[in-house]
């Protein structure tokens, strides 16, 4: 499990430390937790893209905290494809759903409609003069002009949405935690691809970085954080 901190407050002195939690990541061993990613309610839709072997990927609780005044609480608009090793994209599928009512004031989902059709493209951390969280890159180049939907959803209402959707998030305006919970998806059948010399080397070297600084790990793919990560949800384990 790992606990993420935004980064504007993690660096603030006066923040009391759990005021500061704006993620946590990769609760696939902590089984009150993990129910959410077996729910008959959500693989019923989810089987719908991955097929009979299912295997949950990433998994995220979000506690977006209310903005201290940096905008560090957005979310850049990218494709989750750019972190994931495996494919096809077609395959991997995120269900993310609201645990209290969320719209734009306290940083709802952003999606551009339409973009999963189009190709992966190059992320980077985007200059933002407040600071950006560790590893949220964001797309380089979209279109601005493009039409955007605002996603206004109820407490237990769930987004199912492809990996190469372009989507971010907002400002949390509020003085509330907006909180949500969300897995990604594959079919076990995916397969792993090496990310060298693709627009993903980038986050791969990131995770290097880290897995050497957290815990001491040398000679690492990208591939191999994920391979850890994965667990089956239902059928048979395949290739991830
Ligand atoms: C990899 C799979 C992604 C799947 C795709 C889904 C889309 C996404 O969610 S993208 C975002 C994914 N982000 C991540 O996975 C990041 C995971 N986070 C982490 O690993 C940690 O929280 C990490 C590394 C940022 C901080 O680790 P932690 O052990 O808490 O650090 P800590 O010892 O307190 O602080 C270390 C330094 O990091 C800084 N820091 C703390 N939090 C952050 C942050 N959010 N961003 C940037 N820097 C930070 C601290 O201020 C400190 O800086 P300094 O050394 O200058 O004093
Ligand atoms: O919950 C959010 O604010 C955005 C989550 C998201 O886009 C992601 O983690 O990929």
């Amino acid at each position: 499990m790992v606990v993420m901190r935004d980064v504007a407050i993690a660096k603030s002195e006066f923040v009391p430390d759990q005021k500061a939690i704006t993620k946590v990541q990769d609760f696939q061993e902590l089984p009150e937790l993990f129910e959410y990613c077996s729910l008959p309610q959500i693989v019923q839709y989810v089987k719908c893209f991955t097929g009979p072997n299912i295997m949950s990927m990433h998994t995220m609780l979000i506690n977006k905290p209310p903005d201290a005044g940096k905008k560090t609480s957005r979310h850049p608009m990218h494709q989750d494809l750019h972190y994931f090793p495996f494919r096809p994209a077609d395959r991997i599928v995120c269900a993310w759903t609201a645990m209290e009512r969320i719209d734009r004031s306290n940083g709802c989902l952003v999606v551009l409609p339409g973009t999963h059709t189009g190709e992966l493209k190059q992320h980077d951390y985007p200059e933002w003069e407040g600071g950006v969280n560790k590893m949220y890159h964001g797309v380089r180049d979209y279109d601005p002009s493009l039409p955007r939907v605002h996603l206004t959803m109820e407490k237990g209402d769930t987004v199912f949405f492809h990996p190469i959707l372009i989507h971010g998030s907002g400002m949390n305006r509020t003085a509330g935690f907006r909180k949500a919970i969300s897995c990604h998806y594959a079919s076990s059948d995916c397969y792993y691809i090496d990310v060298k010399g693709t627009t993903q080397e980038n986050i791969e070297k990131e995770v290097i970085e880290l897995a050497l600084k957290r815990y001491g790990v040398e000679e690492i793919l990208l591939k191999d954080a994920w391979m850890a990560k994965g667990r089956l949800v239902q059928g048979e384990r395949i290739n991830l």
